[in-house]
């Protein structure tokens, strides 16, 4: 873990604004409403993490602004799903795709400037967004009904699939792209509208995948971005009666409050909410599997991932070589500016989240855990906190009841099977989980009783467009990606065809 910055790192930083020729390609720091950029005379700026620096300012939407969106989204969305086949809207789809790669340099740029990832991550991200396009644009192509044998005489019943209308897709900073296209690609698949409220810590990321999805053709109307900081505002999206479906990727409390507010209209509700993701290593584990999976689980995006190894789980037997090993490995990091290439660690999004892992640093030092590595933030202008991993930690501490959506490792240890489900399923969350074990007998019966939407075993690496994504518990509800990540844009309807003979 290398710091403080270089000379030569500070003044790459400096000159890594976001240039000209990038403002004029894909920057833009208006909101899109009813076909139009919209500029506004009220803004909120965005900040870079890795300086502390105003990186730009965006337009902030009103409730007018909004409603405005909702109501054009609403008026074009019947004609978009009806003058387009589900093979146009897939090929308009493939477009979107070949041009967010053909920008892959610049959108990573973007996202690493207003989101602090490193630049590697950045690029691993924005392909990663691509990916859920194409895969989006296959399955606008695969969406089968049925026809289903009648109990009435000379009668078909079928089934059609349609789009739920216009959708208000929310999403949080920590994926600036990928949150995005996971909802946005399936719901224009289906035929549906969109009205996104983009993460106001990260809004140039989405707005400039919006100037590409309307480079490749989508009518103006279909996708709607409104910016805007104030929460009441963006809530309107989840009241709206024109509104049918809202898709939230954020925190558990704010995703409950819009599932209530969403009740009042009973709109369709997909949650993606917060985690506390157990990773347990038995004694038979491959322990360089289990520490290179607890880096990539543990590390990625500085800690700030929703499936995060949040609570480490060593069985006794290898307790010492584990922690020893991923040490050894912590102590190898670079943390430093995103945008410098040898930087392997970006900052946190903020100072708020940097306290937050000083805290539960603090708390859990207090109540005897140890710091093997890292620990304190860096006097930096930046949001830098080190890559931390504390052994000896337990079940009263708050990193064993919190996620800590940072770069802290909490080494706890067990015995026996019985043991590690119990403490690994104590928690009103249930997102993702990881468990490293050669047996496949034991694998099985864990992964079974695990109370999780997804398990990676002998693997840090969960997340892909073809696999269904979501939790369960006050994780929320609904799948995305995948087979089955279409479906939460679309609604069943039954036709009964009687009479056939007639
Ligand atoms: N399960 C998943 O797929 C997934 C993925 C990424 C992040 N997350 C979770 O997201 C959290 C971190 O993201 P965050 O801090 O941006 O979350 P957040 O809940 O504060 O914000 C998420 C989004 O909701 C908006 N928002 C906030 N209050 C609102 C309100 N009252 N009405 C409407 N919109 C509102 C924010 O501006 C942002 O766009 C973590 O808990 C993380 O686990 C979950
Ligand atoms: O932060 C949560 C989403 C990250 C992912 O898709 O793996």
């Amino acid at each position: 873990m290398s710091v403080p910055f270089s000379q030569e790192l500070l003044e790459a930083v400096a000159s890594s604004m976001i240039t000209a020729k990038d403002m004029e390609l894909l920057v833009q720091d208006q909101a899109f409403i009813d076909g139009r950029w919209i500029r506004k005379q009220q803004t909120f700026s965005v900040q870079e993490p890795s300086t502390a620096r105003v990186l730009g300012t965006v337009a902030d939407c009103d409730l007018n602004d909004v409603q405005s969106a909702i109501k054009s989204a609403h008026a074009a969305q019947k004609s978009y799903y009806t003058s387009t086949t589900a093979a146009q809207r897939g090929s308009l789809l493939r477009k979107w795709h070949d041009l967010v790669i053909k920008n892959v340099e610049d959108l990573a740029r973007i996202l690493c400037l207003e989101n602090g990832k490193t630049i590697s991550e950045a690029k691993g991200e924005v392909l990663y967004a691509a990916s859920f396009i194409s895969w989006f644009a296959e399955e606008a192509t695969r969406c089968y009904g049925d026809t289903i044998p009648s109990s009435t005489p000379n009668t078909i019943v079928m089934t059609l699939k349609e789009p739920v209308g216009v959708c208000g897709i929310i999403t949080p900073w920590n994926f600036p792209a990928a949150m995005i296209s996971r909802k946005v690609a399936p719901a224009l698949a289906a035929g549906c509208a969109v009205v996104i409220k983009p993460p106001s810590e990260t809004p140039f990321t989405c707005l400039a995948l919006t100037k590409l999805a309307l480079r490749a053709g989508f009518e103006g109307k279909i996708i709607q971005v409104c910016p805007t900081k104030n929460r009441q505002v963006a809530s309107e999206l989840a009241i709206n009666p024109l509104v049918r479906k809202i898709s939230f990727t954020g925190s558990t409390n704010i995703g409950k409050n819009l599932a209530n507010l969403a009740s009042g209209t009973l709109k369709k509700v997909s949650l993606e909410l917060g985690g506390n993701a157990p990773f347990i290593v038995f004694d038979d584990a491959d322990v360089d599997l289990a520490v290179e999976g607890a880096m990539m689980s543990k590390f990625r995006c500085s800690g700030q991932t929703c499936v995060c190894a949040n609570r480490l789980y060593v069985q006794r037997g290898i307790l010492n070589e584990f922690t020893r090993r991923l040490v050894q490995k912590v102590s190898e990091l670079r943390l430093g500016p995103g945008i410098e290439d040898s930087c392997t660690q970006g900052p946190l999004i903020n100072a708020s989240a940097v306290d937050k892992v000083k805290s539960h640093i603090e708390d859990a030092v207090s109540k005897g855990a140890f710091v093997e590595i890292g620990g304190s933030a860096l006097d930096f202008p930046g949001f830098f906190m080190q890559p931390t991993v504390l052994s000896g930690a337990t079940t009263d501490m708050v990193v064993a009841r919190d996620e800590t959506f940072g770069p802290l490792a909490p080494i706890f240890s067990f015995d026996t099977e019985d043991e590690i489900l119990k403490l690994a399923n104590d928690t009103e969350v249930g997102l993702a989980g990881y468990l490293f074990s050669r047996s496949v007998g034991r694998v099985m019966r864990v992964a079974r009783e695990l109370e999780l939407g997804m398990c990676g075993v002998n693997t840090g690496k969960i997340s892909a467009a073809e696999s269904p994504f979501g939790g369960i518990k006050e994780s929320g509800y609904g799948l995305e990606g995948s087979k089955y990540g279409m479906a939460e844009y679309q609604s069943i309807k039954t036709v009964t065809l009687g009479n056939v003979h007639l």
